[in-house]
């Protein structure tokens, strides 16, 4: 019974636990994702205003900014929670994002992690991501069936990326903050998405669990494309990546940290803070 309970208080994990089946995905020479020229206002205010975002596919692409930038509103739009009043949102050449549900969003493809784990805490790791392949419909069956070789191999690859294969017996609510947040990106992986949104992860996290937690989004872009919204720049630096710094809810600046940082643009929207 607890674990209906756990279930009814993790509405935001529903939509990427869905199947993946993402048949109309087609990136070919595109990108993976094109947000174009998309606004939206709540109450007259401009949120996100003639916003432009390119992410190739394979990518781990930062999104920095101050609060009240848009990224929150912008990972809403790609996901399908915020409808845009104008522009366009394409996942590979062929998925018109705008058209879709947030259910069908998460099936074709696109995972959410927020900042808070939501893991099941009274299961163990390994029946936190055998949970993850099927979803609540199938949750009795899930734990009552035998899974097959290659479901078992996909947990004990995403044990391995994820750094918990000795943890596998363990409960859930036993890990630490760090060991809750790859499980729930595990959980994730279980769909196989093609891109995942990551919300500040390191958020409450040791040095150590921030160093281990670099090298699985880095270790995770290539077979995915990885869109990772972050506060903490020491974390993004380290990542030496693509950086992207949203402001009044539009692009101020793109590249590498370091250009960036360097952008007058971009020092006066931080130091004016
Ligand atoms: N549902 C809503 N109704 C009214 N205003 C909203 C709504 N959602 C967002 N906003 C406003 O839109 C702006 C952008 O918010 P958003 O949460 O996307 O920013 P953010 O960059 O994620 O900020 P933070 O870093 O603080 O999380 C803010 O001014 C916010 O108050």
């Amino acid at each position: 019974m607890r674990l209906i309970e756990e279930f009814q208080h993790r509405d935001k994990v529903f939509d990427f636990m869905m199947p993946n089946t993402s048949p109309a995905l087609d990136v070919g020479q595109g990108y993976l994702l094109y947000l174009e020229d998309i606004s939206v206002s709540f109450d007259g205010f401009k949120a996100i205003n003639k916003l432009n975002l390119y992410i190739n596919e394979g990518e781990l692409r930062c999104i920095i900014g101050p609060n009240g930038a848009g990224k929150t509103t912008m990972m809403d739009i790609i996901t399908g929670k915020t409808r845009p009043d104008e522009g366009s949102a394409w996942f590979g050449q062929k998925i018109n994002l705008l058209e879709m549900s947030e259910p069908e969003i998460a099936q074709a493809g696109i995972g959410r992690k927020f900042q808070k784990p939501t893991v099941f805490e009274q299961q163990t790791v390994f029946a936190n991501l055998e949970l993850a392949m099927t979803g609540p419909k199938g949750v009795f069956t899930t734990l009552m069936a035998k899974l097959s070789s290659s479901q078992l191999d996909h947990i004990d690859h995403v044990l391995g990326q994820i750094g918990l294969k000795q943890q596998r017996n363990l409960l859930a609510g036993a890990l630490s903050h760090g060991q809750k947040q790859w499980l729930e990106i595990g959980m994730l992986l279980m769909q196989n998405p093609k891109l995942l949104l990551v919300d500040e992860p390191v958020a409450g996290m040791t040095h150590q669990e921030m160093d281990r937690t670099g090298e699985l989004l880095t270790s995770l872009a290539g077979e995915h494309t990885v869109i990772l919204v972050e506060h903490d720049m020491d974390f993004v630096r380290s990542l030496a990546n693509q950086v992207t710094v949203l402001h009044q809810g539009s692009v101020l600046a793109e590249g590498t940290m370091d250009q960036v940082q360097s952008d007058d643009k971009v020092v006066q929207v931080y130091l004016g803070e």
